[in-house]
């Protein structure tokens, strides 16, 4: 398994508290590496709280989540800061790009606080990735010279650049319309079968969460 979450809580406010929410509620889900997982569920039904946590952006109250099998609910938040530049690789609903750069540019951008320049090799890798995804022809133009869909595909090279295992994507096709929502959705899928990344995302599409090996509905705190 790649990734394991364990009887997983969290909630808002001070536990214990009246003001206390719970949101996940001994929840559990596992990955095996290569899968592609849609997470479902209504507005406030705790996806986000979900995402940031397998995301080692937030930590739970209780519960282990595991990563090929070692548990990084310990580790201190530099520790989660390299777990998560090593690891991961986020896609978000708005692209968010650097409008003053180029296509090139932003998708080279997260290397760049490694500090050891930009090897060969990532160059190459951002070409093909570029090439793969069908916007080698814009790679010099600026955010506000590309399509909405050929800004998605940009910020998905981007979150592959450092070879994550794991993707995780917050409503990628949510901001597409119809026909770029479907090009985004079969993206992800050739990439993940092809490089065999994972793939966790959460979406409010039928057309994407349809397309997963898996469809989890989040409900009443649990996974079903
Ligand atoms: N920082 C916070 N402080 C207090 N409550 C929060 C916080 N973040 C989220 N919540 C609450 O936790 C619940 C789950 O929120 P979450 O954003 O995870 O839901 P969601 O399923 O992603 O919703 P949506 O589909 O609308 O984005 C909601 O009731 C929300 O109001």
């Amino acid at each position: 398994m790649l990734l394991q979450l364990q009887n997983i809580t969290k909630g808002y406010g001070e536990p214990g508290s009246h003001s206390y929410r719970a949101v996940l509620n001994k929840l559990d889900l596992q990955v095996a590496s290569g899968e592609k997982i849609a997470i479902v569920g209504p507005s406030g039904s705790g996806k986000t709280t979900l995402l940031n946590l397998v995301g080692a952006l937030d930590q739970p109250e209780q519960g282990d989540i595991l990563f090929e099998g070692k548990d990084i609910t310990g580790y201190s938040t530099a520790e989660l800061a390299t777990f998560r530049n090593k690891h991961l690789g986020f896609v978000f609903q708005l692209h968010h790009l650097m409008p003053q750069l180029s296509l090139m540019e932003n998708v080279l951008l997260p290397l760049l606080p490694q500090g050891k320049g930009i090897s060969k090799e990532q160059k190459e890798w951002a070409e093909y990735l570029i090439r793969k995804v069908g916007i080698w022809e814009q790679r010099d133009q600026k955010p506000s010279q590309l399509s909405g869909g050929e800004c998605q595909r940009t910020a998905v090279v981007r979150a592959l650049m450092n070879k994550p295992k794991l993707l995780l994507a917050d409503e990628p096709t949510g901001a597409l319309d119809e026909e770029n929502a479907k090009e985004l959705t079969e993206l992800l899928v050739k990439l993940s079968n092809e490089e065999g990344v994972t793939l966790v995302a959460v979406t409010h599409a039928a057309a994407l969460a349809d397309r997963m090996d898996k469809k989890y509905l989040l409900k009443n705190g649990k996974l079903v």
